[in-house]
């Protein structure tokens, strides 16, 4: 699909006005934008390359990443406008950029630099753990420990992704919500330290806060049930760290993207475990990579069927497609759901399968689990989430107001109101302020309380960026609470309500809404999936996917035909190489 921007004038400030020719043809018709013109034309001016082809190429590099892919498929970059004149040939491999090394031309990829020296290090240390001698194996510790944790709730798929596991040093164990991967994280966690006569150190890492504490908790829990067939395996599995991976690295006050921890100063742990692998990018996995011993075992968890990260990089959709059919694949698949209920599942199956017709078929079948509001003008919406978004806020409230933050923070877990975007008619912000307004004037609600209030008790937060001070973590989720008759907002950390004033938490969201980006990692009983229409740029099988799976035992769908049509046909793609460099290994 075009991603295309209209001009509102001359001086829109997305026109670079100093550009000419080719580079300007693509910036007046919105494919490029002024910065993309001005990275290219230093980059060339730098390097000494003056042929517009080679600097549009370059320009469509920088938009490409920008936009999530690593680099550049010149052979299907027309597509992006076919409407425009596009040069007959690309005379990259001559170009002086080339020879300078500024930029990589590898398998028809054109890449900038630094992404390429990313991806060739996220296959060359992923490569060279592959190659290490596996490590040694007691295989009758191992065969007498899978007695002891019997055969209850441990099918065979499991059964065989724990053995494999144990037998590699890298792993990567992919499902969709319910498969069993917590479960299977703690087996796993068990039979390795009874083959290390305990004293592991293990690391529960995931991309966001919330993520990891779901993580610790959960393996924590598992480990438990365990225990009623093999008393030892907790205590010999120990303390287990979870934590975000910019705390695993080390993170830098002085610098973005490089972080404590690295090749010359590695990782401590001998078990580092990936929660959430999906929403890792390329940048992120290099520098976890890079900071790994050789001989510590790396375990990357998730749904490779989800939504990509935010930054550059599909990284775990390439692992498991550039490792499929490989001898040496060190990927564990989990395909039967334990949790969802059975109508929630045949939606993620057919939607995973992409075929519209059988998504629409689904949603249109009457189920207590899945329902579908076909609407589209926005009184209709407002009336189809009036009640149950006012029926979990008022909850949340009533928690909130008996100075219960415990209870207020699992009420915020019952309901969750998916959106894909942040602004607009669809998005996130409209509707917590429509939510806030239905609280406002619920006759049950102190309204005073809700509106022109920041701080309002009962008002639901969710942590945006990561504040290692205070102890928060981009992803946790929050309450404002009546503590003595003041507002208090507690976030909910990995062991223990965290408290604040109000004022001094400021990367904060209210969250009576929240987009689809942000629910990844995260579950609730009833989900309500409001679809953008059609032409939403942010519309892909990807995102309906990773919405969908979001749901325990409810989920609605609120949209049109067309728009779930195009959601199912459109795919979130993002061009890498990183798949074709494991592909040929
Ligand atoms: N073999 C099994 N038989 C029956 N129930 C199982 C089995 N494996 C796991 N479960 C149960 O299914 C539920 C989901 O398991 P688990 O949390 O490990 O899945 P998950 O893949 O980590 O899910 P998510 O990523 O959504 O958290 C749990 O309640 C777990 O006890």
């Amino acid at each position: 699909m075009t991603e295309l921007f209209e001009p509102v004038g001359e001086h829109d400030w997305r026109i670079a006005t100093t550009a000419t020719g080719l580079l300007a043809d693509f910036n007046a018709a919105g494919v490029l934008t002024s910065s993309d013109v001005h990275v290219a034309t230093r980059i060339g001016a730098l390097g000494g390359e003056a042929d517009e082809r080679v600097l549009l190429a370059v320009a469509l590099a920088v938009r490409a990443v920008r936009r999530g892919s690593v680099c550049l498929d010149l052979a299907t970059v027309r597509d992006t406008a076919p409407e425009l004149t596009w040069p007959d040939a690309w005379p990259i491999e001559e170009s002086p950029l080339v020879a300078a090394g500024v930029v990589r031309w590898d398998r028809g990829l054109l890449y900038l630099d630094r992404y390429h020296r990313l991806e060739t290090q996220v296959h060359d240390d992923l490569a060279a753990r592959l190659a290490l001698p596996p490590p040694p194996v007691d295989e009758a510790r191992l065969e007498a420990a899978l007695a002891r944790l019997g055969a209850e709730h441990f099918s065979e798929e499991q059964r065989a992704a724990v053995v494999a596991a144990v037998r590699r040093r890298t792993t990567i164990l992919t499902g969709g919500p319910g498969t069993g991967k917590t479960t299977t994280v703690a087996r796993l966690l068990a039979l390795l330290a009874d083959q290390a006569g305990g004293g592991l150190s293990i690391a529960l890492a995931a991309p966001t806060g919330k993520a990891a504490t779901r993580l610790q908790e959960a393996v924590v829990g598992e480990l438990d049930a365990v225990a009623r067939t093999w008393p030892e395996a907790a205590g010999l599995v120990g303390r287990v760290d979870g934590l975000t991976l910019h705390r695993l690295l080390g993170w830098r006050p002085d610098n973005a993207t490089r972080f404590r921890h690295d090749r010359s100063n590695r990782l401590k742990y001998d078990v580092v475990v990936v929660d959430e692998s999906s929403m890792v990018e390329l940048t992120m996995m290099g520098r976890l990579l890079e900071a790994l011993r050789p001989e510590s075992r790396l375990v990357l968890v998730g749904d490779p069927r989800q939504l990509t990260s935010v930054g550059a990089g599909a990284v775990l959709s390439d692992l498991v497609a550039g490792f499929e059919g490989r001898a040496d694949s060190p990927v564990a698949a989990l395909t039967v759901n334990f949790r969802s209920e059975e109508d929630i599942k045949a939606l993620a199956t057919v939607l995973r399968d992409g075929d519209a017709d059988d998504v629409l078929r689904v949603l249109r079948t009457a189920s207590d689990q899945v329902s579908f509001v076909e609407a589209a003008d926005q009184a209709s919406i407002e009336a189809a989430l009036r009640e149950d978004s006012l029926t979990a806020a008022r909850a949340v409230w009533e928690a909130a107001v008996a100075e219960d933050p415990a209870r207020a923070l699992d009420a915020l877990d019952r309901y969750r109101l998916l959106c894909a975007h942040r602004d607009g008619p669809y998005g996130v912000r409209r509707w917590n302020h429509l939510v806030e307004r239905w609280l406002a004037e619920d006759p049950a609600v102190e309204s005073q309380h809700v509106l022109g209030e920041e701080w309002y008790v009962g008002r639901p937060l969710l942590v945006t960026s990561n504040d290692y001070a205070l102890d928060v973590y981009n992803g946790e989720t929050g309450v404002v609470v009546r503590r003595g008759g003041r507002p208090r907002a507690f976030v909910a950390g990995s062991e223990r309500l965290k408290e604040f004033a109000p004022g001094r938490l400021d990367a904060v969201e209210t969250m009576h809404a929240m987009t689809i980006h942000k629910s990844q990692g995260s579950q609730a009983d009833r989900v309500t999936v409001l679809l953008p229409d059609e032409g939403s740029r942010l519309l892909t099988r990807e995102l309906f996917y990773t919405a969908v799976t979001r749901a325990r035992q409810h989920v609605r769908v609120v949209g049109t035909e067309a728009a779930v049509r195009a959601a199912v046909e459109t795919r979130a793609q993002r061009a890498t190489g990183l798949r074709l460099r494991l592909a040929e290994g």
